[in-house]
């Protein structure tokens, strides 16, 4: 068979016509009560007893004849007698008659003679005495036996989802057994670049996330997950788990090796073994997916890519599912909210992952390949094939994830515990979308963040404010954060005592765009003054210059570790590594934040906080606050 070309895309709505033709004959399984949520009932849930079984009082007090009640006012208690007192759960036979009261407890069975309940809080017992001060009339504070399940009655229909409620209901019939449908949906996860979580990492391999992220949502659809574990790209191994697969599973799954690279055979696999229903998808993410028959068992060839195979499952193996299953998709939210900022697209249609901030939709999209685009997302907007581009300003509907938080603030830019503080002592629930100053401000400017978190200087030294002037950013304010401590980090038996013991050492950098790295490009362009050097000469000295981590954690790590000599970054970091640091530099680390927003409660409270002396107490090592901080400047 031919390398693939993706020359010709099946369109959404034919792929979607395919996948309802698909349909599969799950098994049924009797499970214990215990295991049964999550699954899909299997047939219609009769009851075979009444519930209550036999008439209960709803209430502690006493049991009595109504009639004898009736005369009871507050002046005037009416009196009788009190000849016993029934706890729940008792099985001993009462009797009351006129002129007598039997003492009740909530659950416990109506003694025979008795047809209603007196609350305790409107008697006075003495001795065997009772004084009645209001009346009750016949039935009160009781529940009669079979009002609130009747025997015989249909309580659960075939093809419910249990949940809660459901094993709720079913216990109370006295089931501890529950027939189940039982689809088996195995998944198996190609690529010799993957380690099972837990795992030693190494060089040039990656977690495999698919294998997990889509058993759980197999789960989510009622249906049994089997995980088949990796398999490195190699055919043999690749059919040998396959050919497992098609034999014990109702419906199998495979992650990777779809698209046009050397390694990616598993379509080809599925095309020799039964049948290529479709391969390829005018869809984004996800066009490579496969879908094939083999032996009747529907085989869907995920693409690798975490957030396209997930997009996948969700968009055209869910569907096969529930149609199996005979049930209706869980009910998803669709909102209405307004475009915060533009988004482009064209070509294929599109499912775009956003995020929802108060009202407002800012996209959430860092490629397919990250796993983090889905998890960082509230939601997907569906962008038809023609749409070349969604105006700032216009209404989309957004299709919810399920039990999704929206967060209050939206805040990108740099990395910092300070503001992992802020979120902690405001209450509010921030997306920090950690992608460096640069970001923070082009985020500003496209309306997509609430708050910037920036630290870029410029040759004088400035701070920040520089950066708003050029980008001519006029409806923000700059409010002034604190001041980090930036310098060297190395292990304690690495002998560096400033920037130039660096040279000829292996350092590691900062992202591109991050404030650090133009901070460390700043002393790097100092010190090579200092020599009558020219700063590009200065860089060539440097091991690693070229390196670009995201994080002050990763920094550490990589020098924790061993790869790199000496890294970049904040105190704070360091310390919490246990790590050896030597500072250069102070630096300002600010807030941008939209002037439209000031008056909001969550702005109120992040200010409010920022201002505070405990915050400022609280603040790890090398991160300050100084006379400056929270103040507002609006004018760069
Ligand atoms: N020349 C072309 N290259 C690619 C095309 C194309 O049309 N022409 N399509 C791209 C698109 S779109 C996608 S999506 C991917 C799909 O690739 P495969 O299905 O062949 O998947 P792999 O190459 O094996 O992996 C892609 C990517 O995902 C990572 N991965 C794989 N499995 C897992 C897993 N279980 N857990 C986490 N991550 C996983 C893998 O390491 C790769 O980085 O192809 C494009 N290329
Ligand atoms: O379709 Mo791929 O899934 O765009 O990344």
């Amino acid at each position: 068979m031919e390398r693939k070309e993706f020359r010709e895309l099946t369109s959404v709505e034919d792929a979607r016509d395919l996948v309802e033709s698909i349909k599969v004959q799950p098994q049924i399984t009797v499970l214990p009560i215990e295991e049964a949520a999550g699954r899909i009932i299997a047939e219609d849930m009769l009851s075979g007893l009444d519930v209550p079984a036999f008439n209960r009082s709803v209430k502690d007090g006493y049991a009595v004849r109504a009639k004898d009640t009736y005369q009871a006012s507050e002046p005037e208690p009416i009196e009788l007698k009190v000849t016993g007192s029934i706890p729940a759960g008792c099985e001993d036979s009462f009797f009351v008659d006129d002129g007598e009261a039997v003492e009740i407890s909530t659950g416990a069975p109506i003694p025979d003679g008795a047809d209603a309940v007196v609350m305790v809080e409107s008697t006075k017992q003495t001795g065997d005495s009772l004084l009645i001060y209001q009346p009750v009339h016949i039935n009160e504070n009781i529940m009669r036996a079979g009002t609130d399940i009747m025997k015989g009655e249909r309580i659960l229909r075939k093809n419910t989802r249990i949940g809660s409620r459901e094993i709720g209901v079913l216990a109370s019939i006295g089931m501890d057994k529950v027939p189940v449908k039982e689809l088996v949906v195995g998944i198996i996860s190609t690529g010799s670049e993957l380690i099972r979580p837990g795992e030693e990492l190494g060089t040039s391999k990656i977690y495999d996330a698919n294998s997990y992220a889509i058993s759980a949502g197999i789960e989510e659809c009622g249906a049994t997950p089997r995980i088949y574990g990796i398999v490195r790209d190699d055919e043999k191994l690749m059919e040998e788990a396959l050919d497992r697969a098609i034999a014990e599973c109702d419906i199998v799954l495979t992650s990777g090796s779809t698209s046009a690279g050397a390694g990616d055979i598993m379509y080809m696999i599925i095309e020799e073994k039964g049948e290529t229903l479709t391969h390829g998808i005018a869809i984004k993410p996800g066009k490579p997916v496969v879908i094939g028959m083999i032996n009747n068992v529907p085989t869907i060839g995920l693409p690798g890519n975490p957030t396209s195979a997930l997009s996948i499952f969700n968009e055209f193996v869910a569907p096969i599912i529930y149609n199996s299953l005979g049930v209706k998709p869980s009910f998803k939210t669709k909102v209405t909210a307004i475009m915060g900022t533009g988004i482009r697209s064209g070509g294929r249609e599109e499912l775009f992952p956003v995020g929802v901030v108060r009202g407002k939709v800012y996209p959430a999209d860092k490629t397919s390949g990250a796993i983090t685009t889905l998890s960082d997302a509230d939601g997907i907007i569906e962008i038809r094939a023609h749409t070349e581009y969604i105006e700032p300003g216009s209404e989309v509907e957004v299709t919810m994830f399920g039990n999704v938080t929206s967060p209050d603030l939206m805040l990108v830019g740099g990395q910092c515990p300070g503001v992992d503080l802020l979120e902690e002592m405001t209450g509010l629930n921030f997306r920090t979308l950690n992608m460096g100053s640069s970001a923070g401000f082009t985020a500003m400017s496209g309306g997509v963040a609430d708050i910037a978190c920036v630290n870029m200087v410029d040759a004088d030294g400035n701070y920040n404010s520089s950066v708003l002037k050029r980008m001519n950013l006029e409806d923000v304010v700059l409010v002034k954060g604190y001041r980090r401590e930036q310098g060297l980090i190395f292990s304690p038996d690495t002998h560096v005592y400033g920037l130039e013991d660096t040279i000829n050492l292996h350092i590691i950098n900062r992202n591109r765009g991050s404030g650090t790295r133009a901070l460390l490009d700043r002393e790097i362009g100092l010190l090579a003054e200092g020599k009558g050097i020219s700063k590009t000469e200065m860089i060539k000295s440097l091991k690693g210059y070229n390196s670009g981590s995201k994080s002050h954690r990763s920094v550490c790590d990589a020098v924790k570790n061993g790869r790199v000599d000496v890294g970049f970054g904040i105190k704070a970091a360091a310390e919490e590594a246990g790590l050896e640091f030597i500072p250069l530099a102070e630096e300002e680390f600010d807030f941008v934040i939209r002037k439209d927003l000031l008056e909001i409660e969550e702005i109120q409270k992040f200010l409010a906080v920022l201002r505070s002396e405990d915050f400022s107490k609280r603040l790890p090592p090398g991160i300050s606050t100084y006379e400056m901080t929270g103040s507002i400047i609006s004018s760069f």
